[in-house]
Formats: structure tokens, sequence, C-alpha cells
């Protein structure tokens, strides 16, 4: 029974990405990636996990889009593994058949495919030649994508350039918290803003012919701790630097001047050279939101830190030093995030009335709790009510005017969750890794009625 239905073909869907539930990460001819040095790399991730077999999906994917069959969702959001589709640059037909044969399998299946390019997976040799500080990185990246386009492009239509730019530059290269592990504001910036010109020189391949292509920028809600002078610019720089400088250059091909201000001292402006504006607010056909939580932001230096990682250690905010972030008072996930479906529905009429009209997707949106496991089933209460309290959020933005074309859960099931290892379980399906058995948990069961009813009770 529906009460609040959702739009006539609005897309249910899951999400996962390649390095946290592939394995096989020496087959049929896949290189090396950041993560899987990183991962290697003692210290780095908690109790030494590491993506080698993961979910083992890719001998399994057969059985995983059944079960996602089964449980009714119609859209499925993966990502390619750039190593395996081109180790050391060249074209590597292994790896693209996997992918051939996912995609047929998830058409045959009646799930439409969603494909992301880049979910943080760099083949090692580029970051050995600079990484994303490195210009010509955006440019290999569009040759990865007219690969992609050229063998994938009959099978898959819709496809998100790069997942969460925002995570690949300040986690990756300030903070260190994620791969490559680097602790350099400078290198940082300049991350950022080739992740969007390789988005900017990606997607116009990825849209010939009858592509749809957008990015998948993580956004959160973000509000002062107080009124104060100071806590209102604290929280400024921090919605510039999560939020404004991607919606901004992504939308309107242009950088805000305070993010800009902010960033000077660590050589931002010698990176934007001409013509790069043009292409990274170049046309695109939605974009993708991932959200999760709000940020309450605090000037005092010694307030706590969100963490990123087990690890969390350089500040990943460049431009932003004497900011805490503070707890709002919410219930946490097990990640320590606030569960603040409000933000989602802040964020959501936010983009649609201050930029420039787009469809959206909820690219990611899910929680992670501890999952108890009583006589084979598992009652995940809270991960449905988050899940269902982010789903209504959804359901006020479309009836306020926001032109959302759809909603993938994070996660399709558990997985390795970068920094935190396999302790960390988002999934809508309990994955026992001692045996890779897959058990649908409430959540999952729950979410495909919605799917197939196309709405909440
Ligand atoms: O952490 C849950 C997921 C993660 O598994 C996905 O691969 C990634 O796309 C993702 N992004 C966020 C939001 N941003 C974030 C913040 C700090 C650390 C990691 C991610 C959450 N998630």
């Amino acid at each position: 029974m529906t009460t609040r239905g959702f739009p006539e073909g609005f897309a249910w869907g899951v999400a996962t990405s390649a390095y946290q539930i592939e394995g096989s990460t020496a087959a049929d001819g896949r290189g090396t990636s950041i993560w899987d040095t990183f991962a290697h790399t003692p210290g780095r991730v908690l109790n030494g996990e590491n993506g080698d077999v993961a979910n083992d999906h890719y001998t399994r994917y057969a059985e995983d889009v059944a079960l996602m069959a089964s449980l009714g969702v119609g859209a499925y959001r993966f990502s390619l593994s750039w190593p395996r589709i081109m180790p050391g640059g060249t074209v590597n037909q292994g790896g693209l058949d996997f992918y051939r044969r996912l995609a047929d399998t998830l058409l045959e299946a009646g799930i439409t495919p969603y494909a992301t390019l880049y979910h943080w997976d760099l083949p090692q040799e580029l970051e050995d030649a600079g990484g994303w500080p490195a210009r010509d990185t955006a440019y290999r990246f569009a040759d990865y994508a007219a690969v992609v386009r050229e063998a994938l492009g009959d099978r898959v239509k819709h496809w998100f350039t790069v997942n969460e730019p925002w995570c690949s530059a300040f986690l990756g290269y300030a903070s260190g918290d994620h791969a490559p592990g680097l602790r350099s504001p400078e290198l940082a910036v300049r991350a950022a803003h080739h992740l969007l010109l390789a988005h900017g020189l990606a997607a116009p391949v990825l849209r010939e012919g009858d592509g749809l292509a957008g990015a998948a920028p993580n956004l959160y809600a973000v509000s002062p701790a107080s009124d104060s002078e100071l806590d209102l610019d604290a929280a400024r720089r921090i919605d510039g630097l999560q939020n404004r400088f991607f919606l901004d250059a992504l939308l309107r091909g242009s950088y805000p001047e305070d993010v800009v201000r902010d960033l000077a001292p660590f050589g931002f402006e010698d990176v934007v050279q001409a013509g790069d504006m043009e292409l990274i607010g170049g046309p695109i056909d939605f974009l993708g939101v991932n959200y999760y939580s709000r940020h309450t932001v605090s000037a005092e230096s010694d307030g706590g830190v969100v963490a990123t990682s087990p690890f969390a250690s350089a500040s990943p905010w460049p431009g932003a030093s004497h900011v805490s972030f503070v707890h709002g008072g919410r219930p946490v996930t097990d990640m320590g995030w606030e569960v603040d479906p409000g933000g989602l529905h802040e964020i959501l009429t936010r983009v649609a009335k201050e930029y420039p009209s787009v469809p959206l997707y909820i690219t990611e949106n899910g929680a992670a709790y501890v999952d108890t496991v009583v006589d084979g089933e598992i009652d995940d209460h809270e991960r449905l009510s988050y899940i269902e309290a982010h789903l209504a959020a959804c359901h006020d933005a479309i009836a306020d005017g926001v032109p959302l074309k759809g909603y993938f859960a994070w996660s399709f099931m558990d997985n390795f969750e970068w920094g935190w290892g396999y302790g960390k379980r988002f999934g809508l399906v309990h994955v026992d890794y001692e045996t890779q058995k897959r058990t649908p948990k409430s959540s999952a069961r729950w979410y495909g009625q919605i799917s197939r009813q196309n709405g909440l009770p």
C-alpha cells in the first residue's frame, strides 16, 4: 500500500564500487591500483585488511545480480576498475569482458546498469607518474573514457565520471587517510582541480550518441555550531570546500571566489588553465548526490574532528584551520555520522534553487550499523529506519519541485569500507566473509518492496 508515491519511472537502485567488492585483484590481466598499494601498506587499513578477495564479486557476479533481481531493485550503480580495463595504459580485453558479462547479466535480469568510471582506484603507474596532482592524469582519464564508451556503450547508457572528487583529493592527498596516503594541501588542491578536469574531458566522450553522463560529488548539509561570527565563517569555509567548490565548478563553470581566496596559500590559482572551466562546467545530463550526514561546524580548534578513518591524521580541509566538527545532538550511525534526513531535503532544495536546473539522482545514501545474525536472520531496523527517513525527505523534495530521478542505496551488500576494512557494514545484504554467504537483511526485503510499489507506505 503506497500513500507516498514517487514519479513514474523513478529509478530504485543499489550501489557498490569495484575495489570494495570485486576481489580477484590479479585476474585476467588486472593491473595494480593505488588502493592495492595503500591497503598492503602496514598501518593504513584497520587490522591490515585489503580488497584482494573482498566479496569475490568478480566470480560471483551472476549470483549477486540474481539476488538483486529477486529483491526487486530496478537499477544498479557499480564502478569500473580502471586498472582492470587499462593496466599500464593498454586496453585489456579480459577486464572489459568482465564488465560486458556483468552488463549483459543485469540487462537480462531487467536491471538498468549505471556505471561510475572512477571510484578511487587509480592505476598505480599513473600515481607513480604524478597522480591526480599531475594534469596529464586528467587526459589519461579521457582516454580511458573513450575505451569504455567504445566497449560498453551498447550496453550502458548511464555514466558517472568521478565519484566524490573531494574524497579522492582531500583524503588522498591532504589528510592521507585514503590512497595514495599523501599529506600535502598543495597536492590536494591540484588533485581537486584535475579530478574535475577529468570529468570535463570525459563527459563529452560519454555523452556521444545516446550516452548520458554526470558526476557524483558527496555533499553535506552544513550548520554553524552557534550564530557567532567565528562559527558562521567556519561554516562558510567548510561549506565552500565541501559543497560549493564542486557544485559551482560542475554547474556554473567557475569556482567560488571565497574558496579560491582560501586556497590561494596552497598555489591553487596556478592550477587552472585557460579553457578548463568551460570543460568542467560543460553540459551534463544529471548530477549524482552522495549524501550521508550534516556537518555542525565550530571555530574552536579544540573541538572534535570528523573521523574519516581510524587513523584520522592531517586535516583534509586546506584553508579551514581552527575549524572543528561538533555533534549536533542527533543519533549517530556506527561511523559516528549524525542521522539527519532533513539535511538531505536541505541539500536537494538548495541545489535545485541555487543552480541551473539539472536532473538529480541520490547516488549514495545509507548507514553502517552493527548487525547481529540470529538464526540466520538479520533484523537491521536502524538501517531500515535511516533509509525510510531519507526516502521520505526525497519524497518531500520532489513535492517541492526538485527534479529527483532516482535513489541508490549504499550499499547493495556489506563490503570493504576503505580505511575501516570490513568492520563497518553498510549493506542491505549481509556477507559472511568466511563463507561468502549472502543473506538479505530485513532492510533488503523492505527496500525491494518499496521499489516494486514505487513509493512509501
Ligand atoms: O563510507 C560509506 C561510503 C563508501 O563505502 C563509498 O565508497 C564512498 O563513495 C562514500 N562516500 C561517503 C561520504 N564521504 C566520506 C567521508 C569520509 C570518508 C569516506 C567517505 C560515504 N561512502
